[in-house]
């Protein structure tokens, strides 16, 4: 969801050493414009003092190793690095709660790496090893507070990518942020909670030919008054990743609800539920009863875990390499490389059983691919050394593309002041921080913005009827049952990822593909491991998702000037940069928004697909890569299929899954291979 948030912007102070210049300066301006001034450079103290606040409390104890030469060794001398049974590369998403039929409550789910330590680690005989290149997640008070995220997309805790062009949609390059921190992108996410369709899981038992594959969910769930449907009993209430509607939700997101039921879409009492996931509701977020973000590190790397003597969390250690060895004709992944920066010390440490990729479905093929792993020639045009040519790491790129429509709120009532521009917006802001951090009593600050979400089919008669959309598409979903589009709102509108807001008051409808057909891949762009690979996900490449994002966006204007919301939008607007006439406009001229306006919704998956190695795949039913021993992948690049809604559940079903196999194995064998 693409959003930057809240409290940018208008919030710097001049520094103290000027601070004769400064006083000279706020004596020049009218008392309005002082008063301004004034509050921001408050709000930037408020903030900067919270964030020392939470960095201390995140470090207080040393959970964390910073100092690299405690758990690698500079020598190339094998024997003499520190060995672990497991080192885990990335320190993502993972969760375990019940199965759809509602057998197992005790359940899981977390992204990827996180989790998999924590899982891993209570077994006292596993030694792990997680090593993620950034820092802590919770100790950025942008993180833990739901709506301010998008801070920090353009900071040092995100890897700032950007596409290639994109030859379907105008040759633009989109900007594609990726967390660099504890917890991967489930720190920096929009902690809306929905896990897919039940149909996704049942496909990726069928494409790798493994029963075991069938949905876990994960997560203990917050009672909630206003939700009282919500069937608690078929849901887990023992997982570590808590979810709920803690969120603030706007009278728009609200109304957005009942507009959807008039058109024809159905309400459901909650999305993860038995009954799949079409329909409309508010959206469940990943939130604490404080209204804090739960993240995978926050859900799994708990005081009690981190206190385990066989689990060591180093941050700032960014993996370059992936160490072989060849025995016995044989190939093994025996260790990695490691360093903090860039021509810093490099150090290495061993893995006996496993080194487990969890750097997501960007990173997990590039590091493979700088490893000697990948396609052949590609590496080899990169001057890499090939250690196994493997044609499909890296491709199957598939990503959910989504459009925004922007229309102006009438009651002037959008969360435009959250960036704020006047005393009236400062004030605003300030209560809200008051009430969110003083008081801990949630608010508008505990918005994620996804607040609402409708899931619905292409080919439904009632949305889309065949007299009016005659064109047959290609089902590409999951199951009969399963989503192609989602629908959502944000109290507001912006662009380029919330860099840009618009200058009056705004409400947002937003579309994406859950099933797109169209694929791209990651690719080297050198052999430098410092720098960013280059990414396509070549949206639009297949020009059904186009058409399928025409009538999503058709069925969105239905909704938008549907009442109750169409009461809450200025549908009199003829400004050319709001939506409100586009109803009016051909499908010729929509098709020409959706290239113009296409963008990520942030899920990437797929790049080192768990299938068949016949049929593309990467990694076998246990995620092992096919061809090395020793040498795994856990994060949303081994999804078999990309999943019908939101991505963060899949990699939490993925980690804790591996978790249980690989301490049964480890239990079954003592085969360690070096
Ligand atoms: C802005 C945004 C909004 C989103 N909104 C939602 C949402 O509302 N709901 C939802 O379900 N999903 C959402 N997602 C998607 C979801 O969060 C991701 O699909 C999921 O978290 C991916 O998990 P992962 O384990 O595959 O990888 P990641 O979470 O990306 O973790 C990879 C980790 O590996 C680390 N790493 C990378 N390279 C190296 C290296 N060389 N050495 C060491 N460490 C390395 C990274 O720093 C990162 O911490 C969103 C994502 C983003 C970015």
């Amino acid at each position: 969801m693409p959003i930057q948030s809240t409290l940018a912007g208008s919030l710097s102070v001049p520094s103290i050493p000027h601070v004769d210049t400064v006083l000279q300066y706020l004596s020049s301006l009218s008392p309005r414009t002082r008063l301004l001034l004034v509050s921001g450079g408050l709000l930037a103290f408020i903030i900067k003092y919270l964030r020392v606040k939470n960095a201390r409390r995140a470090t207080r104890g040393g959970y964390y190793v910073e100092d690299l030469s405690k758990v690698g060794s500079t020598s190339e001398n094998k024997d003499s690095w520190n060995t672990y049974d497991v080192i885990i590369i990335g320190g993502g998403t993972i969760q375990k709660v019940d199965i759809y039929d509602g057998q197992d409550k005790s359940g899981y789910v977390g992204t990827s790496g996180c989790a998999l330590a924590a899982r891993l680690s209570e077994d006292t005989n596993i030694r792990v090893l997680l090593l993620e290149a950034g820092g802590s997640g919770t100790a950025l008070v942008e993180s833990r507070t739901p709506s301010m995220f998008g801070r920090l997309f353009i900071t040092e805790h995100v890897h700032k990518l950007r596409t290639e062009p994109q030859v379907f949609a105008r040759g633009k390059t989109n900007f594609w942020p990726r967390a660099k921190m504890l917890g991967g992108c489930s720190s920096i996410n929009a902690q809306m909670a929905q896990y897919g369709a039940p149909g996704d899981f049942d496909e990726w038992a069928r494409v790798i030919g493994d029963e075991s594959w069938y949905f876990n969910k994960y997560e203990t769930y917050i009672p909630h008054p206003d939700y009282p449907l919500v069937d608690a009993s078929a849901r887990g209430n023992s997982g570590p990743v808590r979810v709920g509607y803690n969120n603030y939700v706007s009278k728009p997101s609200a109304a957005f609800i009942k507009s959807c039921i008039r058109v024809g879409i159905p309400f459901t009492p909650d999305f993860n539920g038995p009954r799949g996931t079409l329909g409309v509701s508010r959206i469940m977020t990943y939130v604490d009863d404080k209204y804090r973000r739960v993240s995978s590190e926050s859900a799994y790397l708990t005081p009690n875990v981190l206190a385990r003597k066989n689990l060591t969390v180093a941050t700032n250690a960014t993996v370059s390499r992936i160490i072989f060895e060849e025995v016995k004709g044989e190939v093994h992944a025996v260790g990695v490389e490691f360093a903090r920066e860039k021509n810093g010390q490099m150090y290495r440490a061993r893995a006996k059983r496993d080194v487990v990729l969890s750097a997501g479905a960007v990173h997990s093929p590039h590091i493979l691919m700088l490893s000697g792993v990948g396609p052949a020639e590609h590496l080899r045009s990169h001057n890499v050394p090939v250690v196994l040519d493997h044609p499909m790491v890296g491709q199957n790129l598939v990503d959910h593309p989504v459009v925004d429509l922007y229309f102006k709120d009438k009651h002037n009532a959008s969360a435009k002041w959250m960036r704020p521009k006047t005393f009236g917006d400062t004030a605003k802001l300030i209560s809200a921080m008051v009430r969110y951090f003083a008081f801990g009593s949630g608010g508008p600050l505990a918005t994620n913005f996804g607040e609402s979400a409708a899931f619905v089919r292409s080919d439904d008669p009632k949305l889309f009827p065949p007299s009016k959309y005659p064109q047959q598409l290609t089902d590409s979903t999951s199951a009969k049952d399963s989503p192609d589009l989602e629908f959502f709102t944000t109290p507001f509108a912006y662009k380029e990822h919330g860099a840009i807001w618009f200058d009056v008051h705004t409400f947002a409808l937003h579309c994406y593909l859950v099933r797109p057909m169209s694929t791209g891949a990651v690719l080297l762009k050198s052999n430098d491991p410092w720098q960013l690979p280059s990414v396509n996900p070549n949206y639009l490449q297949n020009t059904e998702d186009m058409w399928k994002l025409v009538r999503g966006v058709r069925a969105l204007l239905d909704i938008a000037h549907a009442e109750p919301l169409a009461g809450y939008l200025d549908h009199t607007s003829t400004r050319e940069d709001l939506d409100h006439q586009l109803h009016l406009k051909s499908d010729a001229e929509i098709v020409e928004l959706v290239k113009d306006r296409v963008e990520t919704v942030y899920h990437p998956t797929s790049t080192c697909r768990m299938a068949p190695r016949e049929e593309g795949g990467v990694v076998d039913n246990k995620l092992k890569v096919y061809g090395i021993n020793g040498l795994r992948v856990c994060d949303a690049s081994t999804f078999p299929k990309i999943i019908s809604g939101h991505t963060a559940g899949g990699c939490y079903v993925i980690a804790e899954k591996l978790a249980d196999d690989m301490k049964a194995e480890y239990k079954s064998t003592k085969n360690i291979i070096i």
